[in-house]
């Protein structure tokens, strides 16, 4: 895919991973926009999901990258920006039908749950991979109509 802009965010579980996505993102050309959180200092994953669900309503970012322990939190935290389509992913397959079936601008790992190397596959999946269209265009449609 090429390059973009790329928005990152993660809670206090999840730094460490994200500051290793980071910097594949950056070897790769992406612009990234960094929302935090910068320490693994505790934090509250909703605040983190709700800044990068505002720069994909905004434009700020055309897709972004989530990591708490789990991806769950984080990821209801964004879903509920209409614009967003965040899902969680543990492993290429996931990452790869997120994209071919539901369109998903946004995935959402759990550091505590997948190793750096995946993840890192998940989120090579998730640029590189289509959306199909056909069937699942109406379905992705209705997710924002509601
Ligand atoms: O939201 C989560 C669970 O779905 C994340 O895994 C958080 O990172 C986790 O809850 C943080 O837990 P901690 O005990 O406060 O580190």
């Amino acid at each position: 895919m090429s390059a973009q802009t790329i928005a990152l965010a993660s809670d206090h579980a999840g730094f460490d991973l994200k500051e290793h996505l980071k910097r594949e993102l950056q070897a790769a050309g992406h612009v990234i926009l960094d929302l935090g959180t910068s320490s693994t200092d505790s934090v509250d994953y909703p605040d983190f999901g709700t800044a990068l669900a505002g720069a994909i309503r905004d434009g700020r970012a055309g897709r972004g990258v989530l990591v708490c322990g789990t991806g769950i939190g984080i990821s209801i935290a964004a879903n509920r920006e209409p614009a967003v389509r965040a899902a969680v992913v543990h492993d290429v397959t996931s990452a790869r039908l997120a994209r071919q079936h539901n369109d998903a601008n946004v995935i959402a790992l759990g550091a505590r749950l997948v190793g750096p190397e995946v993840a890192k596959d998940c989120l090579r999946a998730f640029l590189e991979t289509p959306f199909e269209g056909g069937r699942h265009a109406a379905r992705v449609a209705k997710l924002s109509s509601r």
